[in-house]
């Protein structure tokens, strides 16, 4: 084993169980070490090289943080991650003074020594993916500037570690906690937004705590979602017509034991699909529907297409997430005994699927460690690492006849009892300054006395406004809290506020139904029927002609590609249906020849379609392309063209169409080759 230069040693993955005899000489030049990859479960020794400046002690097996480790004063960069330290003992941060970077993720600790504040020259530490519950011993870092602690078990943050003056932090992230002080949504905004949050907390002590629900409901079409969804909030059956079918997502509230609940019924038709990943977010309970009559235990595809597909798709976007499932039109099912039969076969399948992801993740993981190179791998077995960690709970199957008011009453009670039992995870308990709720009720109040125009889309000065006169704060002071305010409510779906979109950033929808109502009028199973029925008076305002609009039928359908002009024609007909008669919104959302509306801006920043780009000319003078070169200017931005068209993947259906006009695959084609893991979300390649 010999050292690659004087100052650094590379002994990485050579399955070392122990420390090797030179580097425990008691003299050794070695400034850097690194034994990451190893199999060693102690560092006994370490201490005789007290010139180490860096240790790479990462992917062992380490469940002692050695004592030892203290007498490397001249320690700087310490990585410990990926191994199965339990515990810190005291007295050993106090005397790494240069301790500056320590890297301590996807370990087990539960608890930080007392201590670590006085490893004075940390600025980056990382805590990632343990079991910590507090993290109170990190106040008084003195130049502490990036905090990771995300996925432990914190409920609270100490605001001491946030004081403005003393905190240096500019990165800190928090996610996949149960943190109801302050609660997760606020701390996804980072640093400013928990300083402002409990800055409010100290001003007015007030605070008021609340509990969220979010339940989707997802499943096939006609399925009983919506019958479900709104059975459930009026406590009764509802029968849902046809014509009433979900487009889309359709999003209503329920108040009920001082619970709020947010309800979001996904549309079942496959054209919705690709809108649906923007939607589906963790902590949140999802209410998987199944349609019972329709049922067949004997044909496989049957269970592929109701239950398999959806599950696999919840557990790409939320891997923990806990489903409830329902099964439907028990009352059209032939007898009890019927009923039982398939609630067996679908709790077995179940069982069965999420055991075969559990093996071949195992498998994949196996592979890839015996690869002759596992260094090359080492991100997808994390990501295989960290997909095995966690298991979707799905809850055993309920079968209800919706159209019963009993069964309704049962199901409202078997949510009820399901929130209780997983609470921590479903239920977000939140604590807030008593400014969140009041903004949160004013903005409702506005709405309630048509303050607020129906479509719900406001300027933020204007809503600025009009919140004043319902609130106890200072006009200065709203204004400078608002955008924390307005952050946290978009991150509960309270309302909508694409403050990372620039030409959206002054606008803020109230309503955000509204705004997926206008989505729907493009993302929808009837495109083309929508189309062949534009009218020759919609076709002339937009200065089109009947010969046109057979164009853009059939490059739907043939090339997915919708044109921007029929866009406009659709949305601006929707728009008047929903009788709006603000000319300057009307403008703003459906757009022109020359800029692009808001609803074109929304599709393409969430990627639902591509624009077509505008080419720039040839330019003589590029110089050539060579690889490994740096001074290679890459060719200036193509622009976009308001006017032109756009694809959208998921109507690209007909295979042989689609290679009739866009041509067969051939050789020189553009072949990339990419690691994919055992897992591919529905319309990944698509998009
Ligand atoms: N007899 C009976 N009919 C039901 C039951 N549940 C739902 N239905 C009916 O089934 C039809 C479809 O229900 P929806 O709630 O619209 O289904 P969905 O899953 O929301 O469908 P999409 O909007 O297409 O996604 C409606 O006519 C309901 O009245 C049930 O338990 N028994």
């Amino acid at each position: 084993m010999a050292a690659t230069s004087w100052e650094v040693w590379d002994l990485s993955g050579q399955k070392l169980k122990y420390l090797p005899q030179d580097l425990l000489a008691p003299v050794t030049l070695y400034t850097s070490v690194d034994l990451q990859r190893n199999k060693l479960k102690r560092v006994t020794g370490i201490s005789k090289n007290t010139n180490i400046t860096e240790l790479n002690l990462s992917r062992n097996k380490i469940i002692e943080f050695s004592q030892e480790i203290c007498n490397l004063k001249n320690l700087q960069t310490l990585y410990m991650n990926h191994n199965n330290v339990r515990s810190i003992p005291e007295g050993i941060f106090p005397h790494l003074r240069n301790l500056k970077f320590l890297k301590l993720s996807t370990n087990r600790l539960a608890r930080l020594p007392s201590d670590i504040n006085q490893c004075t020259s940390l600025t980056y530490l990382d805590l990632s993916k343990n079991c910590l519950q507090n993290i109170e011993p990190l106040v008084g870092l003195p130049k502490l500037r990036e905090l990771l602690v995300e996925k432990n078990q914190l409920t609270e943050l100490p605001s001491q570690l946030f004081q403005k003056g003393s905190c240096e932090l500019t990165k800190f992230k928090a996610m996949c906690n149960p943190l109801r002080c302050p609660p997760e949504e606020v701390c996804a905004g980072g640093v400013m937004d928990i300083q402002s949050y409990f800055l409010q907390m100290k001003e007015n002590p007030n605070a008021h705590t609340t509990w969220t629900v979010k339940a989707m409901f997802l499943g096939s079409s006609m399925a009983g979602k919506s019958t479900l969804c709104h059975s459930l909030r009026e406590g009764k059956p509802v029968a849902v017509a046809m014509k009433d079918r979900t487009e889309g997502i359709d999003i209503t509230r329920l108040y009920t034991h001082e619970i709020r609940f947010l309800l979001w019924d996904f549309a079942g038709q496959e054209e919705y699909y690709l809108t649906h990943h923007i939607f589906i977010t963790p902590r949140a309970l999802v209410i998987l529907t199944v349609n019972l009559a329709s049922y067949s235990t004997v044909d496989p595809e049957s269970f592929k297409d109701q239950i398999w597909f959806w599950l696999n798709n919840i557990q790409l976007r939320v891997p923990n997430a806990v489903v409830m499932l329902v099964g439907t039109h028990c009352d059209q099912c032939r007898d009890l005994e019927e009923v039982m039969e398939k609630k067996k076969d679908i709790d077995e399948k179940i069982n069965i699927m999420l055991v075969n992801r559990k093996m071949v993740l195992k498998y994949q993981k196996k592979n890839l460690e015996e690869n002759t190179d596992p260094f090359l791998y080492m991100d997808q077995v994390d990501e295989i690492d960290s997909l095995l960690e966690y298991s979707l709970k799905v809850l055993d199957l309920l079968t209800l006849d919706c159209t019963k008011t009993q069964d309704i009453v049962r199901f409202r009670s078997h949510i009820l009892k399901c929130i209780q039992s997983e609470s921590a995870f479903l239920c977000s308990e939140t604590i807030l300054p008593q400014s969140y709720e009041e903004v949160e009720q004013a903005i409702q109040k506005l709405v309630t006395l048509e303050q607020i125009p129906q479509h719900g889309i406001i300027l933020l000065e204007e809503l600025c406004d009009l919140i004043m006169n319902h609130v106890t704060q200072s006009k200065e002071h709203l204004h400078s809290i608002l955008q924390f305010l307005l952050r946290y409510l978009h991150r509960i779906g309270v309302i909508i506020w694409y403050e990372d979109i620039d030409v959206l950033r002054d606008h803020v929808f109230i309503q955000p139904s509204f705004l997926i109502s206008m989505f729907k009028t493009i993302v929808r199973h009837d495109l083309v029927q929508q189309l062949e029925r534009i009218s020759r008076d919609l076709l002339m305002q937009e200065g089109a002609l009947m010969k046109q609009r057979f164009i853009w039928v059939e490059d739907l359908r043939c090339r997915g590609t919708l044109h921007n002009a029929a866009l406009r024609i659709l949305v601006r007909r929707e728009l008047e249906k929903l009788v709006i008669d603000d000319d300057d919104l009307v403008r703003e959302v459906v757009g022109n020849k020359k800029e692009e509306g808001i609803i074109l801006t929304l599709l393409q920043h969430f990627e639902v379609c591509l624009p077509t780009l505008v080419r720039s000319p040839m330019n003589p003078q590029a110089p050539d392309f060579i690889p490994g070169e740096n001074h290679w200017e890459s060719v200036r931005e193509s622009k976009r063209d308001p006017d032109g068209a756009c694809l959208f993947p998921i109507y690209l259906k007909d295979d042989l169409i689609v290679c009739q006009k866009w041509g067969e695959n051939k050789q020189d084609d553009l072949r990339v080759h990419v690691y994919v893991l055992p897992e591919v979300p529905h319309g990944f390649f698509h998009r």
